[in-house]
């Protein structure tokens, strides 16, 4: 790969402007036999229709944490307890891997799931998840959760 000079980088980006990369955090839920919690993407968004483990982008003045937390009562209607997230698995995407996917696990959660951006969602078993159409960052998560 081309080496490109980081303050020839930083001008062609505007690195003081805009983030040079997003943070995206994710949320592995299991139900009590183990399966995943995947939904399907919206159409209209980027990697419209693939299946996807719920959360989103980190914005600029939150923590990744409370990030999940807000996206998860976003999309699922459930609560989940910032402090019962254990770090996990980690992907990138793009030429210079810009969007950053971090995967959290989470032993404490409470509600009933409620899909509230009327996203199809469901339970699957890794052999399951693996017969979906996965967004590309899922698609190698997965393949190593199963491991
Ligand atoms: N949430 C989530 N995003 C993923 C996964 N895999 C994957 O490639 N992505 C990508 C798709 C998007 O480019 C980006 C997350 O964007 P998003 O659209 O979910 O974020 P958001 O909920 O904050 O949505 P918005 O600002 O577009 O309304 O990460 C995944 O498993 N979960």
């Amino acid at each position: 790969m081309a080496t490109i000079p980081n303050e020839r980088l930083r001008e062609a980006l505007q690195v003081e402007k805009n983030p040079t990369w997003m943070p995206v955090v994710a949320l592995a839920l299991r139900d009590q036999s183990g399966r995943l919690l995947l939904q399907k993407r919206p159409p209209h968004k980027h990697h419209g229709g693939l299946w996807e483990l719920p959360g989103g982008k980190v914005e600029s003045d939150e923590f990744p944490r409370l990030a999940l937390t807000r996206e998860i009562a976003e999309e699922l209607a459930i609560t989940i307890d910032p402090a019962s997230l254990t770090p996990g698995l980690l992907a990138d995407e793009g030429e210079f891997g810009a969007t950053v996917l971090f995967v959290y696990d989470c032993s404490r959660w409470s509600g009933e799931i409620r899909p509230l951006e009327h996203q199809e969602w469901g339970w699957f078993t890794f052999a399951e998840a693996g017969e979906l159409p996965l967004a590309p960052m899922d698609r190698d998560l997965i393949k190593r959760m199963a491991q």
